[in-house]
């Protein structure tokens, strides 16, 4: 099933074209990284998405229009990681975690017993059952970005967008995060991620979108995406295209200092 539909989308930010009609779609069991360089657009494509910012286009979910869809109801269908990291207030990891099931219960309405299992779940999963009790605002910028990926995982939507979910988190937690994307997926949801890390992305996601200057220019099995003439035309660098445990390596190349190098010889 697609839970995901974008056909033909434009964004305008500040009088500037950010979104050049991106199409694009996503199925169940996809965990779809959405890489690019800085302000090619991918923030602005998943804010689109989830009715953020005015888009112009068409956007279904789980095959319905999403404009006919409340606020509420696009929460129980899509999950959302935003790129910052702020806690607004100084409450425990385990109340932050809990907002996440908002959009199942009538509102001022307790959590229930099918709630709790939720909160408990995304916190075993984020390893955060130590950090229960502990004041949200007062943890490493890491254990934060832990709490707001397990209040998204608490939410139980079938689709999940995360942007830039492995940003300030150590390489272990990196990868278990993007397991437990994969292992998402493997449930049958939905995963879009936007990732600066191109190693991993290629490592853990089973399709790639390449977004440049708003346009998708590559959308396709990562091997297929990541070749070094995008890496060149896209990001701008000669890489290092290699593999790893099964996995594609990709280490962009400081060109200069390696022209350098061989101007010296
Ligand atoms: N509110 C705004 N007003 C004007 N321009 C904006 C606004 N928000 C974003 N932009 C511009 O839109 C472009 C796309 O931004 P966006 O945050 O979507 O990029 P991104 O691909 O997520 O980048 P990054 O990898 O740096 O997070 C950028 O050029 C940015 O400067």
């Amino acid at each position: 099933m697609t839970l995901l539909t974008a056909n033909g989308l434009h964004v305008s930010l500040g009088g500037r074209p950010v979104l050049n009609d991106p199409s694009f779609h996503v199925g169940e069991g996809e965990f779809v990284g959405l890489i690019g360089p800085n302000g090619a657009g991918k923030s602005t494509l998943l804010r689109a998405v989830l009715g953020l910012i005015e888009a112009c286009g068409d956007i279904a979910i789980s095959g319905q229009d999403a404009t006919s869809m409340s606020a509420r109801e696009r929460a129980r269908r899509i999950a959302y990681l935003p790129q910052e990291r702020e806690i607004g207030w100084p409450v425990s990891v385990e109340m932050v975690v809990s907002l996440g099931r908002a959009p199942h219960r009538p509102a001022f309405a307790g959590l229930d017993a099918a709630d709790r299992v939720r909160i408990e779940e995304a916190m075993r999963r984020m390893e955060l059952q130590e950090f229960r009790h502990r004041v949200s605002t007062e943890l490493s910028g890491g254990e934060k970005a832990r709490v707001l990926i397990a209040r998204a995982l608490a939410q139980d939507a079938p689709l999940l967008l995360a942007d830039e979910p492995t940003a300030g988190l150590d390489p272990s937690h990196q990868i278990s995060l993007m397991r437990l994307f994969a292992e998402l997926a493997g449930e049958g949801r939905g995963v879009v991620a936007s990732l600066h890390d191109l190693s991993l992305a290629a490592r853990w996601c089973t399709r790639l979108i390449l977004l440049d200057k708003g346009a998708i220019v590559a959308d396709g099995p990562p091997a297929d995406v990541l070749t070094r003439e995008r890496m060149r035309s896209v990001y701008g660098v000669e890489a290092y295209l290699g593999e790893a445990e099964g996995g594609l390596l990709v280490v962009p190349l400081d060109t200069a200092a390696a022209t350098a190098v061989s101007e010296g010889e």
